[in-house]
């Protein structure tokens, strides 16, 4: 055994020591075993507070790393297209990170067919109150009619009760029977909106709007999905790891209610599934009545790309075991709310890079959540959806979509904290253009300034874009130059060599300003 000195006492008598020494000094009393103790206590204290030393020191080189990274945020209005886009760079630099949300978006997909369903036979039923245009009302309504099994008045009798023309009568019953044969697909609707969006309602935003946060993949599959962040408009961050990270399951309380909250998500789909494969007729039956086209045809029923996309593909999605497919999931559609991140790493010649991909939600209610994205951000895709010109805000009916995009682009164009970004526009949804030309819609009926240019899409084209070009010059300070695409985001050939370009139009960007500092 060896002796050791022993540091001197605090009650020493030495006035010269240093006030902090002497107050840690062991008393002088301290027998051989408190000693053994008290040092073991040190050596533990000096174990954490390396630790903490050597996590500043990593959370610097983070900092440091991240300083580097590229932020890129996906603006535009709500249904330009920036979550599609997004889904594209996934399929792109994380393909089975998609893979793995596959079988989450069914529920979307459910979404997607039961509300257009609902508003299908609204406006049926308000065709048949007050609307007596009888070219409405095709002799096929009429002629099909059965006999009524469920109760309900035939033709003749609604007729005669109501005064009602003996088509619309038809047509009338026709939906009544449609509507009760489709129950238990219309009560899915409430349900699958409460489990997408969480039970949060977000008012100003648009009617009836479903929105969901960042990770809600993980919420109605359980998956782990890949990183996802937000940050609070103060600048505070939340993170948020799919699957089963520590965040999510801190005890097994939590464990076993996320494995209930699973498995009840797993039944409600699978009802959802099999009502949806016991009435894929009644649907198929009710999208391919006359009188819903007519209604489309005179604009009296507005129903978005999406509803057509799944309603037309109605006996497939309806299959039981249906998995969406990738051209499934880039049509599905619900809305963003606040600000997603999504990591990618990117190895651009030779160089591997950490892109930050924000997308945000569009809707204004949404837009100031966009704002602590902005100081940092590297470059910008601004998302103009140019087949909204017969469209109208949801959040606010009187403006048309294109006019708030603009001001929205004049907006970006001029902030101050976006100025060093470089610059993207996505003239989006082109093959939606090109579909309303087609079907004879008028621009100049919507957008009066369009005059009598000709109605073609080059034309259209090109005068959108040289509304967006002169917002830019106006705006433009800093000389910035304005990278423009012609895009279709769901388009996934044509959208990766889109995606490549604008990658290496921002790498070159990135690497001269990187060489300026
Ligand atoms: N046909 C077609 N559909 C598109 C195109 N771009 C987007 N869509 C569809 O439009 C819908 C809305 O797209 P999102 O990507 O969800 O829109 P968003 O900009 O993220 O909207 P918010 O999250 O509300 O801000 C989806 O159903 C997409 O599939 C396009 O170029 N062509
Ligand atoms: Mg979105």
């Amino acid at each position: 055994m060896i002796t050791t000195s022993r540091p001197p006492s605090a009650h020493s008598s030495n006035t010269d020591a240093d006030p902090f020494s002497v107050l840690l000094r062991p008393p002088a009393s301290e027998t051989e075993h408190e000693r053994v103790a008290r040092l073991q206590r040190e050596a533990d204290a000096k174990r954490i507070s390396d630790s903490i030393d050597e996590e500043i020191k990593a959370d610097r080189e983070r900092m440091r790393k991240s300083k580097q990274d590229i932020r890129l945020l996906l603006l535009g209005q709500a249904e330009s297209g920036k979550s599609t886009l997004q889904k594209q760079f996934q399929l792109m630099y994380n393909p089975s990170g998609l893979d793995e949300e596959r079988l989450s978006w069914r529920s979307v997909i459910y979404f997607n067919i039961a509300r257009p369903v609902r508003r299908i036979l609204d406006a049926l039923e308000a065709f048949g109150e007050g609307d007596d245009d009888d070219d409405l009302i095709s002799e096929a309504a009429f002629a099909s009619t059965p006999d009524t099994p469920t109760g309900l008045p035939v033709a003749a009798d609604l007729a005669e009760q109501k005064s009602l023309s003996p088509s619309q009568a038809s047509l009338e019953k026709k939906v009544a029977q449609l509507r009760t044969r489709l129950s238990a697909l219309l009560g899915a609707e409430a349900t699958l909106a409460d489990r997408l969006s969480g039970g949060v309602n977000v008012s100003g935003s648009g009617k009836g709007s479903v929105f969901v946060r960042t990770g809600w993949q993980s919420r109605t599959l359980g998956l782990a999905f890949g990183k996802a962040r937000e940050r609070t408009s103060s600048g505070g961050r939340f993170s948020f790891t799919g699957g089963r990270s520590s965040m999510e399951y801190k005890s097994s309380d939590m464990e076993l209610q996320a494995r209930q909250a699973q498995a009840e998500e797993d039944k409600l789909i699978a009802e959802v599934a099999s009502v949806l494969t016991n009435c894929q007729g009644d649907v198929k039956e009710l999208w391919e009545l006359p009188e819903v086209k007519k209604l489309r045809d005179r604009r009296r029923l507005k129903l978005e790309e999406w509803a057509d996309y799944f309603l037309d593909n109605i006996s497939r999605v309806a299959n039981p075991g249906y998995i969406p497919t990738t051209e499934d999931i880039l049509h599905a559609r619900i809305q963003t709310m606040g600000v997603a991140e999504h990591v990618f790493d990117m190895s651009v010649h030779g160089r591997t890079v950490r892109w930050h991909l924000y997308d945000v939600g569009g809707a204004r209610g949404q837009r100031h959540s966009w704002i602590p994205y902005f100081d940092d951000a590297t470059a910008i895709i601004f998302m103009a959806p140019v087949s909204a010109f017969d469209q109208y805000l949801d959040e606010d009916p009187r403006t048309n979509r294109v006019d708030d995009s603009l001001q929205l682009f004049k907006q970006i164009c001029s902030n101050p904290l976006l100025k060093r970004a470089h610059l993207v526009l996505f003239l989006n949804k082109t093959d939606l253009l090109r579909s309303k030309l087609a079907a004879g819609i008028r621009v100049n009926k919507y957008i009066t300034s369009y005059g009598d240019r000709a109605n073609e899409y080059d034309a259209v084209v090109a005068y959108f874009k040289a509304h967006f070009t002169q917002v830019h010059r106006r705006n433009n300070e800093n000389n910035r130059v304005l990278f423009t695409h012609l895009t279709s985001v769901v388009d996934t050939k044509a959208m990766q060599s889109i995606i490549t370009d604008v990658r290496d139009s921002i790498f070159r960007g990135y690497l001269k300003s990187a060489a300026l500092v």
